[in-house]
C-alpha cells in the first residue's frame, strides 16, 4: 500500500491524473476501470486538460466502469452513463465502442451481471482501477458486509449511501434502491488500484479502512492486501493517519 499525500483537492486530482496518464502512456491500449462520485471529477478535468494539450491520447483505451444504478436508463441525467459522458468521455477521444458500463435497464440481474463479468474478462482484465470511497467504506457499490469473493452483482443500497447520493437527485425518493456493481473480487484482480479521497468527512473511514482490521464490514479494507494499491488523499482526508 502506498499513500501519497496531496495538499488539497486540486493537488490530489493532479497527482491521480498523473498516475492515470502514465498508465495510458506506458500502455496506450490499456483497460481503465473508472469511478463516479464527486471525488474523481477533478481527476477527469485534469485528464481532459492534458488531452487538449496533446499530452495524453485515449484513442486505444478501453474503459469499464464500476457500477450503475439498476432501473435508470442511460439517458437519465443521474445515470452513471450520463455522469461519465458529461464529466469525461464527451471531452476526450475515447472510442465509444470501447466504453463499458453495466446496463441499468436490463432488469434480469443474473444475465446482466454475467454479461458484465464476461466483458471484463474479454478485454483482458483491468490495468488500473480508479476508486473513491463511501463514508461507510464502500467501494463501487460494495456495501458493508459484501462478500470479498463476488464478481459483478446486484446490491440493495444502504440508507447511508442513499442519503449521501440524494444530493444528485431532486429528492431522496428519486434515488434508486439498487445498483449493479463490480464485486470486490473483480476490483482486487485489477493490476493496479488507485483510490482518491478528499475532505475531512473521509478522514475517519480512511483510518478505519487502511489502519484497522481487514473485514467485510469495511469493504475498502481488503485493499490493504492488494499488491499495487495507491491511495492519493488530500491533507484533510489523511489527517487522522
Ligand atoms: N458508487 C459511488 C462510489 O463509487 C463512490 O466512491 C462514492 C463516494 O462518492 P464521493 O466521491 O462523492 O464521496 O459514491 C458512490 O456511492
Amino acid at each position: 500500500m502506498k499513500i501519497i499525500r496531496a495538499k488539497d483537492y486540486y493537488d490530489m486530482s493532479r497527482k491521480a491524473a498523473n498516475i492515470i496518464s502514465a498508465q495510458v502512456i506506458m500502455k496506450p491500449n490499456c483497460v481503465l476501470g473508472l469511478a463516479t462520485g464527486g471525488t474523481p471529477v477533478g481527476t477527469y478535468k485534469q485528464l481532459i486538460d492534458w488531452y487538449n494539450k496533446g499530452d495524453v491520447d485515449f484513442s486505444e483505451v478501453t474503459t469499464v466502469n464500476l457500477d450503475e444504478y439498476r432501473g435508470l436508463p442511460r439517458e437519465n441525467e443521474q445515470s452513471y452513463w450520463s455522469f461519465m459522458h458529461e464529466n469525461f468521455f464527451n471531452h476526450v477521444n475515447i472510442d465509444p465502442a470501447r466504453i463499458n458500463l453495466p446496463d441499468g435497464t436490463n432488469m434480469d440481474a443474473e444475465a446482466e451481471c454475467k454479461r458484465y463479468d464476461e466483458v471484463i474478462h474479454n478485454v483482458g482484465g483491468i490495468d488500473l482501477q480508479l476508486l473513491g470511497i463511501g463514508h461507510d467504506g464502500h467501494i463501487g457499490f460494495n456495501e458493508p458486509g459484501s462478500a470479498f469473493e463476488l464478481g459483478t452483482h446486484c446490491v440493495d443500497l444502504t440508507d447511508e449511501t442513499i442519503e449521501a447520493n440524494k444530493r444528485f437527485f431532486d429528492k431522496k425518493e428519486d434515488v434508486p434502491r439498487q445498483a449493479y456493481t463490480m464485486g470486490i473480487k473483480t476490483i482486487m484482480q485489477a493490476r493496479k488500484v488507485l483510490m482518491v479521497a478528499n475532505g475531512v468527512g473521509k478522514a475517519e473511514i480512511i483510518k478505519k479502512a487502511f489502519f484497522g482490521p481487514v473485514t467485510p464490514e469495511v469493504p475498502a479494507s481488503i485493499l490493504q492486501m492488494h499488491p499495487d494499491f495507491i491511495l492519493v488523499g488530500d491533507a484533510e482526508a489523511l489527517s487522522l493517519i
